[in-house]
């Protein structure tokens, strides 16, 4: 049984409303051509950059996820709402929201890696400065398929993509906006590394790119299969890919290479690491510091 995708590379401009408007126009068109999951872009309802969060936010449920809800049960499919900024008791969020096709949020996810870079001469980000980093996994089941959501920055963290796996997921949806520095070489790559580690499915789903806006997105929104072949793909004109979701491919896939059973989890032991020497060093939203493997560690 297979699970029919739609991931939805649409333009976003200034104006809320019509970006709102939009998104639940192209989720229709989705549905007619029978689309049984459609997915969002990452901040769909807001153009992306730190001095727009603010203004373009909303608590959920609210303005934007009331009309998600509205189309999902119109069209009887499941909506992944990419991400918009959420305002919840004075703070922030990066949030996806999920609705069933009867129009109920089935889950959320605060997006839980701030995107902090620093690329000199190319480009600085901090969404550390008004967002708040979320402590919550999210996952929810979608006909034959348990999906997990992550946001944008959060795919470069093996990590997730690992816990997820071993919740059941066989695909994991990362709303996101790449730009022009990392999206051309990080951006597939990710995508396809993370199928791969996992032997599960990968969609990232983009805005399509705007030259004129503070921050361009590189687009390319892609579906990778759990082989870590590119399934659908495209460059950064709005538009909507379709694939299809097969559980039984990951099955496959795990009997060919049987990762899961040759796991050497007794040699690489976790360990918490020691308190950090200077506690101002830490980093912001990292609260336990991390794990660390301990590489002095051997097992005869
Ligand atoms: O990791 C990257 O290079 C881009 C991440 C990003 O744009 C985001 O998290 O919104």
């Amino acid at each position: 049984m297979a699970l029919r995708l739609a991931l939805v590379q649409m333009s976003v401009g200034i104006n809320k409303m019509d970006n709102i408007a939009h998104a639940c126009k192209l989720i229709r068109e989705a549905a007619n051509k029978g689309a049984q999951l459609v997915a969002l872009p990452e901040c769909f309802n807001s153009p992306y950059g730190t001095k727009y969060f603010k203004e373009y936010s909303e608590p959920i449920p609210g303005p934007t996820t009331m009309s998600l809800a509205q189309v999902a049960k119109d069209c009887k499919v499941y909506v992944v709402g990419g991400s918009i900024p959420e305002s919840d008791d004075g703070h922030l969020y990066n949030t996806c929201s999920v609705f069933a096709p009867n129009g109920e949020i089935i889950a959320k996810y605060r997006k839980m890696h701030l995107f902090d870079i620093d690329v000199p001469g190319k480009i600085r980000f901090q969404e550390s400065e008004v967002l708040k980093a979320g402590n919550r996994f999210a996952t929810f089941n979608a006909g034959p398929c348990t999906i997990g959501i992550g946001i944008c920055y959060d795919i470069r963290f093996a990590e997730l993509a690992q816990i997820y796996a071993q919740k059941g997921c066989h695909l994991l949806l990362y709303p996101g906006a790449f730009n022009m520095t990392t999206g051309p070489l990080h951006w597939e790559l990710l995508q396809r590394a993370r199928a791969l580690d996992n032997q599960l499915y990968v969609a990232a789903i983009s805005p399509a790119r705007d030259e004129n806006a503070s921050y361009i997105a590189w687009g390319h929104t892609t579906a990778v299969g759990p082989w870590g072949d590119v399934l659908v793909t495209t460059d950064h004109e709005e538009t909507i890919l379709y694939t299809d979701i097969e559980t039984e491919k990951l099955k496959q896939v795990r009997e060919n290479i049987p990762l899961n059973n040759q796991r050497r989890l007794n040699v690489y032991t976790r360990t918490k690491p020691v308190q950090s020497q200077n506690p101002t060093t830490s980093l912001k939203n990292n609260d336990m510091s991390g794990y660390q493997i301990d590489v002095n560690q051997h097992v005869d």
